[in-house]
């Protein structure tokens, strides 16, 4: 296998954060222009670097952003997908912990979610939705 080939195939660490508020709602954002998938809904989030803790890339990732402090969050699941452009690894948390609101700090949008309703989403995550819907509904019968 070329140096190029295997370079493509090696896995791509990403920490991924849903912040969720009381009633279930869940935050969601739009990829900017100039990324792989723009326009596309994805759960805020990053590459992990290099020797790098995921929560404390989660957590940069989230000041680099959107300008929010997150104060602590629970490992979820992991998912991985190929696409054309990487072979990632996502590492998902959930938080119910962070201090401020969501800045367009690169140009993106975003929304509050219940039912997650935003199209396109990246394909590796929508089959979490139906999971992560059965949080949601365990958070409103509390
Ligand atoms: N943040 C996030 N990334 C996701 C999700 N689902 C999914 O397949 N991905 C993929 C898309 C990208 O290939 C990768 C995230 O990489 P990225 O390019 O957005 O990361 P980054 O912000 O560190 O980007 P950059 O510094 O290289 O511009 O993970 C998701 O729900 N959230």
């Amino acid at each position: 296998m070329s140096e190029i080939a295997a370079k493509a195939k090696r896995p791509v660490d990403v920490a991924v954060g849903i912040l969720m508020r009381p009633d279930g709602d869940v935050l969601l954002a739009q990829r900017p222009p100039g990324k792989p998938y723009e326009g596309y809904w994805e759960f805020p989030g990053g590459k992990v670097e290099s020797g790098e803790d995921i929560l404390a890339a989660l957590k940069r990732e989230f000041l680099e952003e959107l300008g929010i402090r997150i104060i602590d969050a629970q490992p979820w699941c992991g998912v991985e997908h190929v696409y054309p452009h990487a072979h990632v690894r996502l590492h998902f948390f959930i938080s119910h912990q962070w201090e401020g609101e969501p800045q367009s700090l690169e140009g993106q949008a975003f929304a509050w979610q219940g039912q997650v309703a935003v199209e396109p989403l990246l394909p590796a995550t929508i089959p979490l939705l139906s999971y992560l819907g059965l949080l949601q509904d365990d958070l409103q019968a509390a």
